[in-house]
This record gives C-alpha cells, sequence and structure tokens, in this order.
C-alpha cells in the first residue's frame, strides 16, 4: 500500500504500540512494509523481527526507549560489565613461524589452545585494509532496506550457500540475541561470486582466501602437536566445509539485560574472528586448566589489525579434550552499533569425527564417541546456545 508520508501515525495508537519508519522512500511517496507492531506481544514480534526479516535493527530504527520483553535475558545470563577483567595476553606474531623463533610460536599457539582456547594474531596475512573493508561493507550491508536483506531469508534465499537471519535459533529460545547476521557458506569460487549478495562477495570471499595460508599454518601447529602430520590429503577432513558470517549488533538501549550472543562454543575447527572496536566480546577461563582467573570471564580487547583465533569443538574431540573450545558470549553497547566478521571452519559433513588415535592410546581411552559430523550440525543448530552443551552430543560419560 502506498501512503502519503505523515510523521505520525495515522490513527492514535495504544501507549505500546510503536510506529514504524517507512522502509523505502521514492520521491515524495513512501512505502510501509507494514502496520506497526506491539514489540511486547510475542507474536507480532516474532513476526516484525523473524517472519518479515527487518531484524533487530529494525526494532532499533523504529526508535524504542527500552528493549521488548523478548530480549530480556534471564538474570543469570546477564553481562555485568564491570566483574570482566581484559584478557592481558600479547597477540601472536605469526611472521614469526617462518623464522628462527618458529618453534617458540608453535609453543605459544599450542599453549593458548590448552587453555584459554582463544588468541589474538597479528603479521597473518591478511591485509589490514582488507580488515578495514570487511567492517565497512557489514554496515553497509545491515544500513539496507530491511526488504533487500529479507530476500536471504533462509526459506526464500535464493541461494542454499546464503542465509540472512536474526537471533540464533529463534523459535527455541527463551529470549532472544540481540544481533542480525548474514551468513556465507563457501563450495568455490564461481558459486560464491555468483550467489553470495553481491554487497558482500568480494570482501568476503578475499578475507578466506588471503586468511586460508594462516589457518592452514595454526592447524598445522596445533596437529603436528598431537602427533597428526597434516597434508594436503587430509585438509578436507579438517576444514572442508568453511563459512564467513557478518554480525551486527545495533545499538542497545539496555544493554544490562540483553546478550549480543549468548554462552556458546563454536561447533568448529577454528575460527578466525575480525571483530571492530567497540569490544564486548567475553570468554570463560576454563575450570580444568593450569591458569588463573579459572571459571571467570575474560574480555578480548579489540586490537587493531589483530584477528581472533579460538578453538571449536572439533578441535577439541580430535585432541581428546586437551584443546579447549572456550564458552564466549558477547556483549551489547547503548552507544554504538558493533560488527564481527567471523570464519568458521570445520570438516566436511559427511566427515567421521573422533579423538586422533595417537591421543587415545596416550591418554589410556577416548572421551569422546565417533559421529557423522553432519549429525553433530543438526543437533547444533537444533538448540539454543547453552554453553559448553554442544558438546554433551559427543561425550562419553566415564561414570
Ligand atoms: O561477535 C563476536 O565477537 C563473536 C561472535 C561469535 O561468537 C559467533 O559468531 O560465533
Ligand atoms: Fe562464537
Amino acid at each position: 500500500m502506498l501512503y502519503k508520508y505523515t510523521p505520525f501515525p495515522l490513527v492514535h495508537p495504544p501507549h505500546n504500540f510503536i510506529s514504524i519508519k517507512p522502509l523505502t522512500a521514492y520521491k515524495n511517496t513512501y512505502i510501509y512494509s507494514q502496520m506497526a507492531p506491539s514489540f511486547d506481544n510475542e507474536s507480532s514480534l516474532f513476526n516484525f523481527v523473524v517472519r518479515d526479516g527487518n531484524g533487530v535493527k529494525g526494532i532499533v530504527d523504529s526508535g524504542i526507549s527500552k528493549v521488548p520483553q523478548a530480549y530480556i535475558q534471564p538474570h543469570a545470563e546477564q553481562i555485568d560489565k564491570k566483574s570482566a577483567s581484559k584478557c592481558e595476553f600479547p597477540p601472536i606474531d605469526l611472521s614469526k613461524l617462518d623464522g628462527p623463533d618458529h618453534d617458540e610460536v608453535v609453543n605459544q599457539i599450542v599453549r593458548a589452545a590448552e587453555t584459554l582456547g582463544f588468541f589474538q594474531v597479528v603479521n597473518h596475512g591478511v591485509p589490514v585494509q582488507l580488515l578495514d573493508s570487511l567492517k565497512q561493507t557489514a554496515h553497509n550491508f545491515f544500513s539496507l532496506p530491511a526488504e533487500r536483506k529479507a530476500v536471504y531469508r533462509k526459506e526464500v534465499s535464493p541461494s542454499p550457500l546464503v542465509k540472512y537471519g536474526t537471533s540464533f535459533v529463534p523459535e527455541k529460545e527463551r529470549a532472544l540475541e540481540w544481533k542480525d547476521y548474514i551468513s556465507m557458506a563457501y563450495t568455490n569460487d564461481d558459486e560464491a561470486l555468483q550467489q553470495w549478495p553481491i554487497e558482500c562477495r568480494d570482501v568476503a570471499l578475499q578475507f578466506l582466501k588471503t586468511s586460508h595460508e594462516m589457518v592452514r599454518n595454526l592447524l598445522e601447529a596445533l596437529l603436528g602437536n598431537l602427533g597428526e602430520e597434516l597434508d594436503d590429503s587430509k585438509i578436507d577432513a579438517f576444514i572442508g566445509k568453511k563459512m564467513v558470517n557478518m554480525n551486527f549488533y545495533p545499538t542497545c538501549p539496555n544493554p544490562e539485560l540483553t546478550v549480543g550472543v549468548g554462552r556458546h562454543s563454536d561447533m568448529g575447527t577454528l575460527t578466525i574472528l575480525l571483530q571492530d572496536g567497540i569490544g564486548g566480546l567475553y570468554v570463560k577461563v576454563p575450570e580444568d586448566v593450569d591458569m588463573e582467573k579459572k571459571g571467570e570471564w575474560v574480555e578480548i580487547p579489540p586490537i587493531p589489525g589483530a584477528l581472533v583465533i579460538n578453538v571449536g569443538d572439533m578441535l577439541q574431540i580430535w585432541s581428546n579434550g586437551r584443546y579447549k573450545s572456550a564458552e564466549h558470549r558477547v556483549r551489547t553497547t547503548s552507544t554504538k552499533s558493533r560488527v564481527s566478521i567471523p570464519i568458521f571452519t570445520s570438516p566436511l559433513p559427511t566427515q567421521k569425527v573422533a579423538p586422533l588415535p595417537q591421543v587415545v592410546k596416550k591418554d589410556g581411552g577416548a572421551r569422546y564417541r565417533e559421529f557423522v559430523f553432519s549429525n553433530y550440525m543438526n543437533s547444533f543448530f537444533g538448540n539454543a546456545h547453552d554453553g559448553k552443551k554442544s558438546l554433551e552430543f559427543a561425550q562419553i560419560n566415564s561414570n
């Protein structure tokens, strides 16, 4: 329907009735995607945010002053900014892998994977200019009118490789996450260039390509330490599947009540994460490691030009629990929207996964059972984020 633009709703609304700004302007005529929903009515909120693809961004653009009830986390999940300290570890300089300090750098990588499961790297081979373009591209993409993004909702996406969405599994969550995202799965260059959204495809593909050697080097170091040599024939078994996401965390009027992403570990092998300068990524120091601050949340501080690396569940399983896929979460902020761009690497869906035999032998037993990766994926995406529960799918209980 076309309406003449009027700055006020035509009908006087009830007090919790929020008017939506016009989505598209054409000359002086504005197109309204729908009448304003009540954000405190769960089904109209769900329809507006999820079904119609307006996302959290759409709620914020409507000018709310308090987060809708559906986004208010249970008290235990709310993030107290003041109680977390910063992770002080310096970033690992990957250029030194090529020189006399090779072994020392491998030790740093292994030690980080065995303790926090998170570390930062510099001189990683991804051009710093590209990192800036990626962040700008993410902002530009999420500034598009809702209908331009909504074409990639999973129910209607023209490509099985591309998915635009919000929160994690909205249908299953007790409280929604304050995040919109676009997800681009990689099969080959041609399909990426044809099917990924034109606004993001070039920089996303360059990110994937320029980071490949680093991922390989990191994996070589981590697997080498487990007595597993990484040659070309094994690459697909460990990182045959790759996906680039762009996450958008709009400004939030009540950051203390919400989360950008709830507690979770990543499902795959290694995640390469580009975060912007805003901060708010927290990692829980595992309880079972020789480290200070066990069980506490530490913030991974933004370092210009650096990338964040974290261990995923598969690497924890192959290493029979030696490497930690650490639990992490993201805070929201009231002043600026935040973007992050992760590359998720994982085995191919058909791959069988189990702890590496040489590690099991050393440890005197397997802590995880063998499974096909696609089954793990189904379990992971079939449940709301809940800390490290995802690993229970494969865990062998010792009692
Ligand atoms: O935005 C971030 O810093 C982290 C996002 C994240 O954990 C994820 O996408 O899995
Ligand atoms: Fe994550």
